[in-house]
This record gives C-alpha cells, sequence and structure tokens, in this order.
C-alpha cells in the first residue's frame, strides 16, 4: 500500500456545467459583456465549492483525496495547454489573464481562427486540440490547479486536482502548420515531462497529496502509434514522474476501453494508483490467477472503474460487490471507483420530475453513480452484510426492470429475428442507376443537407407550443408556412433537389426519440458537448418500434408545393444510438436492428407518399468505432448492417443519400462503401477535398457530395472558391458522380449568409457544368 492511501472509494470527474448549468450561463454573459472576469471567477468558485460538498455529502470521503477537482471553464485539453504554458505559435500576440487566453483559444478572435475541435476518444465529447512544434516553448503555469486545492482546503477538504497526462496529451495533440514535415508532437515528450515534473513539485508545495493524471491514450487502437508503444512511452514518462521529489502520490487513469493487456506493466510503474475500466475493460484473468498481478500492483492501489461512468443505469451492485471482493482476496489493494469521469452523464435524477416513476427507478445519474461507489466501498470496509439492504434493493429494481412492459416487446423481437440478409440488399447498382434516371437529375446536382437556419422565430414557436401558449394546430400552421418559404427560397435560388428545412425539430435525433416507442426524454439530463454547449440525449430504455409515421406529413407537404425534388429526411440508426443513453441489457447491434426497422417502414410511407428521394443522415458512424481494434470490424458490422436493414426495403427507383460529417474518412472507407447509399455527401471543405483522393484511389462508384461550403462559420464563400473546390473534386469524380453541396445542414446559420452562400454555390456548379 502507498504511504498515505487514496481512501477506497472515488470517481474520476463530475459534470461541470452545473447542475441548471450555471457555468454556461455565466460564461456566456461574461462573453457578451455584461460580466467581468472577476465576477464569472467568483461564480466558478461558488460553483467547484458547491461540487466538492456535494461529493462529500453523497458520500466520498473529505479527506485523503477522494474528491476530485472537477472543472474546467471550456475544456480539460486546453487546461492543461494553459498548465503547460504550451500557447502554439500563432497566438503569441494574445496577451491577457488565462482565463482571457484559454477563450481566445477556445474560439479564436477576428485575427485568429480558433484551436480545432475533435472528439475525445469514443464519447460526444469535443476538446481543443493541442497545436505543437519543434519551438512550442513549455513553461509550467500550475496557478489553476493550486487555486482550486487552497479552495478545497478552505472548505475542509482534501481534495485531488486532475491534469490529462502528458503521453496522451501529446498524443492527441497535432502538429502546428508551420511544423517540419513528418514532425510528431509526441517526439517532445521528455521536455513536456519535465514540465509536468515542476508542475507537481508545486502541487507538493502547495500541499496536494495526490494528483490524478488522465491517460486514456492506453486505451486506444486509433492514435498516430500503436498502443504497445503508448504503453512503452507511459513508462518513460512516468519513470521520469515517480522520481521527482517532493511529489503528491500519483493515480494514472486508463478509462474508455480495455487497458488488461497493459496492466500488469503499469501496477509495476513508480506511481502510487492506477485506475482500470472494468465495464469496456476486464481485467488480465491470467495474471490475476498466478498473482503476477497482484505483486505488480504490491506498493500501488487498484481504482477499480467498476461503476459505469459512461450510460445512466443503476449499476447491479451486487455483481459488482462480487468483483470487488474476488480482487481483494487476489490480493490487490482496491478503491472502488467509475470507469471514467462522470463528466459524460447528467447531474442527478431526482430532479426529473416528469419522468415516469417506474424508468426513473432504474436509472442513475452522476450524483447516484457516486452513492453507488461510496455503497460499494462501505461493503469493503465493513462487509457484505452491511450493504445487504442495498445490494437487495437493487436486485429487486433491476428485475423489475427485466420484466417491466415495453422493455422486451415480442412483436417487436420477432420481427427482429426474423430479418434475413435478402433484407438488408437493394437492387444491384446498374438496375438502381437505370431506375433512377426517371428522376432527372443532372450532373453535378445541387442540394442541401437538409436542415436550413433555426431561427429565434421557430425556437419562439416551439417554446410557447412546449408551454401550452399556442395550440398544435397553430403550431403545426406555422411550421407549415416555415416549410412553404424554405421550398420557395430554394427555388428562387436554384437548387436541383430541395429539402423541407427540418424546422419542426429540436435536434435530429430528439425529435425521433419523441415520436418511437422504447425512448424517454429528460427536462434537466444535460451533457456537456463542447465548451458551454451541452446536449440532452433521450434514454433509449425498452425494444423500439413506430407508432406511427414521424416525417411523412412533413416531407409531403414540401413535395406538394414544388415540381422539383424533395428529399425526405431521416436520422440514421446508429446515429440515434450514438446521441442517445443506450440500453445495457442486450448488445447494441439488436437495439440497433429495432430502430432501423423503425426507419424502413418509414421510408416505406414516404415513398408511398411520392417522394422519391429519401436522405438517411449518419454523422456519428465514425464516432462509435470501438477504440479497441479486435472490436472493430463486429461494430462495423452490424452498424453497416443496421443501415443497411433501414433502407434495404427501398425500390430500385428510390434514391437513397446518406450524410458523414466529422468522419475521417479514410479510416472507414470500407464501411461507407458497404452503406451501399446511392449518393453521400461528406465534409470536405475545411480539409479541401482530401477525402476526394482515397475516394478516387478506392474506385469508389456511387455517387459522392464533398462539401464545397464550410457551415461552421458566417463566412460566404466566394463562387470562385466553391468553383475551385467542385473543380478539384471533378479532376478525380466523373461528373455523373459528383453532388455539389454544403458540408452540413445549415441549422446553426443565419439566413443572410445561407442565401449568399448558397446562392454562390449554384453559380459555381453551373460554371463548372458549362466548362
Ligand atoms: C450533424 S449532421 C446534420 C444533418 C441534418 N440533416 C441537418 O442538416 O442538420
Ligand atoms: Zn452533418
Amino acid at each position: 500500500m502507498p504511504a498515505t492511501p487514496l481512501p477506497n472509494a472515488t470517481i474520476l470527474g463530475y459534470p461541470r456545467l452545473g447542475r441548471r448549468r450555471e457555468l454556461k450561463r455565466a460564461i456566456e454573459s461574461y462573453w457578451k459583456g455584461n460580466t467581468s472576469e472577476a465576477e464569472l471567477t467568483a461564480t466558478a468558485r461558488e460553483l467547484r465549492a458547491a461540487t466538492r460538498a456535494r461529493l462529500v455529502e453523497l458520500g466520498l470521503p473529505a479527506q485523503g483525496g477522494a474528491v476530485p477537482e472537477s472543472f474546467s471553464f471550456y475544456d480539460q485539453v486546453l487546461d492543461a495547454t494553459i498548465a503547460l504554458g504550451a500557447i502554439p505559435g500563432r497566438f503569441s500576440a494574445v496577451t491577457g489573464s488565462d482565463l482571457e487566453i484559454t477563450f481566445a483559444l477556445a474560439r479564436g478572435d477576428k485575427d485568429h481562427q480558433p484551436l480545432e475541435m475533435t472528439k475525445w476518444f469514443d464519447t460526444n465529447y469535443h476538446y481543443s486540440v493541442p497545436e505543437i512544434d519543434e519551438q512550442t516553448a513549455f513553461a509550467a503555469n500550475p496557478a489553476a490547479l493550486v487555486t482550486q486545492l487552497q479552495e478545497a482546503a478552505e472548505q475542509g477538504i482534501d481534495s485531488r486536482p486532475v491534469l490529462v497526462g502528458p503521453v496522451t496529451y501529446l498524443l492527441l495533440a497535432k502538429a502546428a502548420d508551420g511544423a517540419a514535415e513528418g514532425f510528431s508532437p509526441i517526439s517532445r515528450l521528455d521536455e513536456v515531462v519535465a514540465v509536468y515534473a515542476e508542475l507537481l513539485q508545486s502541487l507538493a508545495a502547495a500541499g496536494a497529496g495526490w494528483v490524478q493524471l488522465d491517460e486514456p491514450a492506453l486505451v486506444s487502437d486509433s492514435l498516430s502509434v500503436p498502443r504497445a508503444e503508448v504503453l512503452a512511452l507511459v513508462e518513460r514518462a512516468y519513470a521520469v514522474l515517480g522520481a521527482v521529489e517532493p511529489r503528491p502520490q500519483i493515480l494514472i487513469t486508463a478509462p474508455y476501453g480495455n487497458s488488461a493487456d497493459a496492466l500488469t506493466r503499469l501496477g509495476a510503474l513508480p506511481v502510487e494508483a492506477v485506475q482500470a475500466d472494468l465495464v469496456r475493460g476486464t481485467l488480465p484473468a491470467d495474471a490475476l490467477a498466478s498473482g503476477a498481478l497482484a505483486s505488480a500492483f504490491d506498493g500501488t492501489q487498484l481504482v477499480a472503474g467498476v461503476v459505469d461512468g459512461r450510460n445512466i443505469w443503476r449499476t447491479d451492485l451486487r455483481a459488482a460487490f462480487a468483483q470487488l471482493t474476488a480482487l481483494t482476496e487476489a490480493g490487490l489493494h482496491v478503491v472502488v471507483g467509475t470507469s471514467n469521469s462522470l463528466q459524460h452523464v447528467p447531474h442527478d435524477v431526482t430532479d426529473e420530475s416528469k419522468l415516469d416513476a417506474r424508468l426513473q427507478s432504474w436509472l442513475a445519474f452522476a450524483d447516484q453513480k457516486v452513492e453507488q461507489v461510496a455503497t460499494l466501498a462501505q461493503g469493503l470496509t465493513e462487509g457484505a452484510e452491511a450493504i445487504e439492504a442495498l445490494l437487495a434493493e437493487v436486485d429487486r429494481v433491476l428485475q423489475d426492470r427485466a420484466a417491466a412492459p415495453g422493455v422486451r416487446v415480442s412483436d417487436v423481437r420477432d420481427r427482429a429475428a426474423s430479418v434475413t440478409s435478402d433484407d438488408r440488399n437493394r437492387a444491384d447498382e446498374q438496375a438502381r442507376r437505370d431506375a433512377q434516371q426517371a428522376l432527372g437529375i443532372p450532373d453535378l446536382a445541387t442540394t442541401t443537407i437538409g436542415s436550413f437556419p433555426q431561427t429565434g422565430e421557430i425556437r419562439k414557436a416551439r417554446a410557447a407550443f412546449t408551454r401550452g401558449e399556442i395550440d398544435q394546430e397553430a403550431y403545426d400552421g406555422f411550421l407549415r408556412d416555415e416549410i412553404a418559404r424554405v421550398i420557395r427560397l430554394q427555388e428562387e435560388i436554384g437548387l436541383d433537389v430541395l429539402v423541407h428545412g427540418e424546422a419542426e425539430r429540436n435536434d435530429m435525433v430528439q425529435y425521433f426519440a419523441e415520436l418511437l416507442d422504447g425512448f424517454a426524454v429528460t427536462e434537466h439530463g444535460w451533457v456537456q458537448s463542447y465548451g458551454t454547449r451541452a446536449t440532452r440525449p433521450s434514454i433509449l430504455w425498452g425494444d423500439v418500434s413506430r407508432p406511427a409515421p414521424m416525417t411523412v406529413a412533413w416531407s409531403a407537404y414540401a413535395q406538394s408545393l414544388t415540381e422539383q425534388r424533395v428529399k425526405g429526411m431521416l436520422t440514421g440508426p446508429v446515429t440515434i444510438l450514438a446521441w442517445s443513453f443506450v440500453r445495457d441489457d442486450q448488445p447494441l447491434g439488436d437495439t440497433a436492428a429495432q430502430v432501423a426497422l423503425a426507419l424502413r417502414d418509414e421510408i416505406d410511407d414516404l415513398v408511398a407518399a411520392g417522394i422519391g428521394i429519401v436522405q438517411v443522415d449518419e454523422p456519428a458512424l465514425r464516432e462509435l468505432l470501438p477504440l479497441d481494434a479486435d472490436r472493430q470490424s463486429d461494430y462495423l458490422d452490424w452498424s453497416v448492417g443496421a443501415f443497411r436493414l433501414a433502407t434495404g426495403g427501398a425500390a430500385p427507383e428510390v434514391q437513397i443519400h446518406t450524410h458523414l460529417c466529422y468522419s475521417e474518412f479514410g479510416e472507414i472507407i470500407d464501411a461507407v462503401d458497404g452503406l451501399d447509399a446511392d449518393v453521400t455527401s461528406i465534409e470536405a471543405a475545411r480539409s479541401r477535398m482530401d477525402v476526394v483522393e482515397p475516394l478516387g484511389d478506392h474506385g469508389y462508384s456511387r455517387g459522392i457530395g464533398p462539401g464545397v461550403y464550410d457551415i461552421h462559420s458566417p463566412r460566404v464563400p466566394s463562387v470562385e472558391e466553391q468553383t475551385e473546390l467542385i473543380k478539384i473534386a471533378a479532376e478525380r469524380i466523373p461528373g455523373k458522380q459528383l453532388w455539389v453541396n454544403p458540408d452540413c445542414g445549415l441549422k446553426t446559420r443565419g439566413y443572410e449568409e445561407t442565401v449568399a452562400s448558397l446562392t454562390n454555390l449554384v453559380q459555381a456548379a453551373k460554371a463548372v457544368r458549362g466548362a
């Protein structure tokens, strides 16, 4: 055991925006200039104090480092950039407080593009990508870490500062634009480790007993270096950090996946605790049985991440307790923990007043998960009898859930069971191409991705409807007018394939979740997506079916207004799952097939209503790809299979589109091909059509629409600029296959720039057609 062991209950992190998103409001008010930096930092301090107090109230010991510092003004990777002084050279003119620099990096300003944002491992959280080159100057800046520690001490809490670890930090960084060809940020590991060493010394001087360094790179096969090499880098870094004097005791975490193959070596590092995700991951069975694991962990605590930090279900406490007991009996010094930071789940299920009470009893949000950790720890300390009543209660809850109406619906299951491979196969490509001639679509056809700007007016009408201030009829009338306006506008602009604009959708997943059986939505279940942005994932709790058509009335109405083709618009099964909380009692592939069948019926109904083109969006296809290479092919099988099941009933003359923004394309190009969509639109403008090369090499034979208009900013791309991009694409892709469209939907844009940009887009397509 370490000299001053970690108490036997901890979590890796906690939601950061506040129970009612107080931090979001405070930051956005500061951005607008309505409050001062002093006011914002005061609000942040209060929120941190409230969080620590809450964690202690929920059962984490106040002393000994069990309470993690779970705060960030924007993003934890960006916090590490600030703590390392690793400000990219292109921001060198930016001065001010750490807070001002943080926001300048995160959001950019008139002279600076912001840091790029990308997905944090396989979650729906986005981090700000560090930019490193040969010149990046590192200098320890422990200010924020020390401040938080001192605040905690004033509150009587001995907390544990948290920082992204050096190996993960550099592996998530990208080479800055000016770096030499072939430069890789990880080549600067030794220098960065030296700065971490200084940070550790400062923390020790400020009285820190423990520090947590997050190294999720340990579980990923999707990084620039192979996983075995990541482990070697971790060993190199922590050999140095372990030798720093004085320093706090170190907890290394390996969340989001399986660290089994690394664990014996991690246990042997000169650190005092190592966390393993035991929800996604396992323990090395042989090393456990032989005692090799226990001897590697002789002086090291194992934080056993048995409580799932990714889902919202009550943990099977009896099973978790049995696992923990087995570990203790195998000679390990066990601390009960979560699989990962609770930043990915909402605060508190008891805040939900409108959820069905029975469903609510099955759920655990962050606060409930902390309580579960505390309960399990109590059992380890006091013996099983001490927690038997709680274990029995969970047994009852789980039995209730398994048998509750709606969880297993025989009609839904029978239908899914009778699916055959024919249901996933459409007519062959050539037959479809021939049949789709009747659609009369020109070469270089222009279209959009689906949504038009969600104006303040639309949001106001929706809010008024939700509050009961306007009735269904008035709301539907409003939406119909909106559709009519959007159709006219597209006709004026001269687009070839039109959309209805998605004004009726609060969100591309929640809209469907509200209309499908098997889902519930929450009131306060917000989860941070990036910075101050949060989403409210729906809860998929039961077998999924479609009680009634969901989009047909809107699409059919739009089609009735125009001679042009209107594209129906659906969210695909994988994306619906990726952006919801999913059930944990059956394989995800089974759940995906149920969603797919519901969408399949929707496509049938759309086609029957006269819609000849249907787009099924799968922007999350890449995001759910498991970090662990061993699990990737199974994932691609069921995810591609679900898309094909959704679309496989479409007759040859029906044109199926899909859309895949954010996809790092190369990696999943075979899967995209496997979707067998007639047309695929993808994000490409920012990368200046990087994707067309792999597509050309791949010999991709169906329609493809690489985006020519970057919709992430209000900037209006000129005719010349878009012409240029279309030409680049046209060099590799025949005009017959090429579509012209923006990168993604337009819902976050304003009308003025949208109209100007789309007008230019149509001009650009004409210019290239004429050339
Ligand atoms: C994140 S992908 C968005 C696709 C959707 N059809 C839209 O246009 O908004
Ligand atoms: Zn998109």
